[in-house]
């Protein structure tokens, strides 16, 4: 697993677009090395604000739309449409203003899809599709994922990622989609990849803004943080973890931890 490296942007506004920036370069790379690329993307203030960023940044032609998968770190099970889906307002960001192939945007199950409100059954109907784009990819190895290039996750003050809660999921959960239940955060009842699976990723990328996350991101950084009681803290690429902040979020950085300022 890889160490985190910290960059630090002035406030919000220039760290969404810093990151969008970078998501660009990220996805661009991917397609000239393999044909196309795969993200993750992730609901909350900073990780809609990158969405955002991205439909209107400069070198978003890079990207070739068509070739990219769009996949979801998590999801509040409600409606279609619902305005507390993350899908929601990662369509109203991004998605429903770029030409992409809508069977690679893979939207976890809503409460009036095929499950119902059957949280269980939804999060396998989201580990399926996910096994199946494993195995037409060629390259599972068994994991059941396929390739994410880049992994994207907010972060709660309570140092929450996806919709894995401290002290409310199963570090080794050898399932790739969980049901979640009695969130302390409302909706209820989510839907989130699990640890293991976004350790899977190629990059996984924190995105906290704010003075209300210095203390989480201090946690997710410090190596004595169980990530059992502080999620982020677990939440590693295996080939590069980025910590992207606004410099109120990385007020709380511990001892030795040192943030590079963005350029
Ligand atoms: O409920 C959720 O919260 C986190 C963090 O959101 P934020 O607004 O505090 O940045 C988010 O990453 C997750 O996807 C979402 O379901």
């Amino acid at each position: 697993m890889s160490t985190p490296v910290v960059v630090v942007h002035a406030d919000q506004q220039s760290l969404a677009e810093a990151v969008a920036a970078k998501l660009v370069t990220r996805i661009a790379e991917a397609q000239a090395q393999r044909g196309s690329a795969s993200i993750v993307v992730t609901g909350g203030g900073v990780g809609t604000a990158v969405l955002a960023a991205l439909n209107g940044a400069r070198n978003r032609g890079s990207v070739d739309w068509r070739r990219l998968d769009v996949w979801w770190g998590d999801e509040r099970f409600l409606p279609a449409g619902d305005p507390e889906r993350n899908e929601t307002g990662a369509r109203q960001a991004l998605l429903d203003h770029v030409d992409l192939d809508p069977s690679r945007v893979h939207a976890m199950p809503a409460t009036d899809g095929p499950d119902g409100d059957d949280a269980e059954a939804a999060a396998g109907r989201y580990a399926a599709e996910l096994a199946a784009a494993a195995r037409a990819e060629g390259a599972d190895g068994g994991a059941g994922l396929p390739t994410f290039d880049v992994l994207m996750l907010g972060v709660g003050p309570d140092a929450h990622v996806a919709s894995l809660f401290p002290k409310m999921f199963d570090p080794s959960e050898e399932r790739t989609v969980v049901p979640v239940h009695d969130s302390p955060k409302p909706p209820p009842t989510r839907i989130s990849l699990t640890m293991s699976a976004i350790r899977t990723a190629r990059e996984v990328w924190i995105l906290a803004a704010g003075e209300s996350k210095a203390q989480a991101v201090g946690l997710g950084l410090s190596p004595a943080a169980d990530p059992l009681e502080a999620p982020v803290a677990g939440a590693r690429g295996a080939e590069q973890t980025l910590f992207l902040l606004d410099a109120a979020a990385a007020g709380g950085l511990p001892p030795g931890v040192a943030g590079s300022d963005a350029p």
